[in-house]
């Protein structure tokens, strides 16, 4: 740990957060708020290894079942907490010999609902629609889509058999399932929010599916819940994790920039969601920062701290430019469940610092709703406008985020990455790249809750092709439209510098 401008100011928030910890374990809800509404119920995450113990043997028989069936792939559909952490699984572990693929899909965007589409083999293909709410649009449009290619090869009959979602207890996703004969129902932990639910069923099915030995992944998180009730500063590394990000903030040093091993590249995006839509709300918030340009850190301005998973040779610049560094240990992708619990309790213990309560997202529903009328009037996009109308005034200390809604990993994404780069090095501020509606569960709530510092780029790419989404009157191509008008307007509403662009003015970046 490099803490540089930080030392004492850590030291300080490091003993108030040793004063969180045991009120947090006793679930004292006045850590965050006096008022107990989304807190009390949501700290279920406390306890998540040994609910899990509760649930293994059933998670590990359905997966037998499906294994004995012939499933050969996986096709899970979910946003934000439902989504992030499978995809962590599937990119950092793979299948296990005789377990099936797992594909995530988190975008509407046409080609990306029609390439999964097509390259799945539906004959031995298992749905997982991933919902706590059970009502998320994009979940409910990918899975009717998608119950008809099981129903065109299984029948009506059969197809229920292909698809086993994962949901609260009683949400409209249980109903339909018990309607239309789905295989079984799993259910999440109702105390226990989206973002917090990677070590409870929502993250822990995947997992099996995937053939990861429940028990040996929980080992690590179970070592960091232990260490995390600790008074000792040595040992609750995530509380002081949390007093670090904490009294960063204070400092004006809000934007986290995260360095992973590439081994565990897709775990920033779960951090990223953990961390900016918990912080980001009333005027406060840390922006994850994940492509940050460490080669540049003498340039940067001091509204940076860095947080290095392993080691970093680059690091060591960071540091001598005079920006706090925290380094953490990595072993390698085995200790995933336990950085899991390290930013969870970080994210809670700094955010008990800050004064907000960690476990809502106040600012979500304002794009859900502008994007429902949008949908309803039949509004289109407002027109395009010139990045330079909220980039001219950029200053130290502000931010760039480019919202794409595009194809994940096509020509535009790359355009975007690309574009990230040279504002990057001509702004000298960070620039996030965000995938819509991706971002919209993630970072969506920072962008429109927290400081007023972002500029927006609101990028929205053409569809060569559509695809319509069975019993609703819109297609995949019109709902990702919506969501971008509907961000555009939320952000506008919030009083954001915000401004669409296609995805040719990236160019001109
Ligand atoms: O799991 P679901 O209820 O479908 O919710 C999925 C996501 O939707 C919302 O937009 C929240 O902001 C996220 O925190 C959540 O993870």
């Amino acid at each position: 740990m490099t803490l540089g401008p930080l030392t004492d100011a850590v030291a300080d928030a490091t003993r108030q957060a040793l004063e969180v910890v045991p009120r947090m374990w006793d679930r004292d809800h006045t850590v965050w708020r006096d008022d107990p509404t989304e807190i009390e119920d949501r700290l279920g995450w406390l306890d998540a290894p040994e609910r899990a113990d509760e649930v293994r043997g059933e998670l590990e028989r359905l997966v037998a079942d499906v294994v004995a069936d012939g499933i050969t792939d996986v096709l899970l559909v979910g946003m934000g907490g439902s989504s992030l952490y499978p995809e962590v699984l599937a990119t950092t572990y793979g299948a296990a010999a005789g377990h099936p693929r797992l594909r995530v899909l988190d975008s509407v965007d046409p080609a990306a609902v029609i390439a999964a589409e097509e390259e799945l083999p539906w004959q031995a293909t298992l749905l997982v629609p991933a919902s706590k709410s059970g009502g998320t649009v994009e979940m409910a449009c990918h899975l009717a889509r998608f119950r008809e290619r099981l129903v065109d090869v299984h029948t009506a009959a059969g197809a229920g058999r292909h698809i086993l979602p994962i949901t609260d207890p009683g949400s409209a996703l249980e109903r339909e399932a018990s309607e239309r004969g789905y295989r079984a129902v799993v259910h999440g932990q109702p105390d226990v929010g989206g973002r917090f639910s990677a070590l409870t069923p929502f993250g822990l099915l995947p997992a099996a599916l995937l053939g990861v030995d429940l028990d040996a992944h929980l080992a690590p998180a179970r070592e960091q819940l232990a260490a995390a009730r600790s008074q000792d500063p040595s040992v609750n590394s995530p509380a002081v994790l949390g007093a670090t990000i904490a009294a960063a903030h204070r400092a004006g040093r809000d934007k986290l920039v995260l360095v992973l091993p590439d081994e565990v590249a897709t775990f920033g995006l779960w951090v990223e969601q953990l961390v900016a839509e918990s912080t980001g709300k009333q005027g406060v918030g840390v922006l994850p920062v994940l492509d940050a340009d460490l080669a540049d850190a003498d340039r940067w301005g001091d509204d940076r701290l860095v947080v290095v998973l392993g080691a970093s040779p680059a690091a060591e610049a960071v540091a001598r430019a005079g920006h706090p560094v925290v380094q953490l240990p990595w072993s390698g992708p085995e200790q995933l469940a336990g950085e899991v619990v390290r930013w969870e309790v970080a994210t809670a213990v700094a955010g008990a610092l800050l004064g907000i309560n960690p476990f809502d997202q106040p600012d979500v529903q304002s794009a859900k709703t502008a994007t429902d009328r949008v949908l309803s009037s039949g509004e289109d996009l407002p027109p395009t406008g010139n990045a330079d109308e909220v980039l001219a005034d950029v200053a130290a200390g502000d931010y760039v985020a480019l919202l794409g809604f595009v194809t994940p990993g096509g020509d535009d994404e790359q355009a975007l990455h690309a574009a990230a780069t040279r504002l990057r090095s001509r702004l000298g501020v960070p620039v996030t790249v965000g995938i819509g509606p991706r971002y919209l569960h993630s970072t969506g709530q920072l962008h429109k809750g927290g400081p007023n510092t972002g500029r927006f780029l609101v990028v929205v790419g053409e569809d060569a092709r559509d695809a319509d989404v069975p019993g609703r009157d819109h297609s995949f191509g019109r709902l990702k439209r919506a969501q971008a008008a509907g961000d555009l307007a939320a952000l506008r509403a919030a009083g954001r510098r915000a401004v669409h662009l296609r995805p040719e003015a990236l160019r001109e970046l």
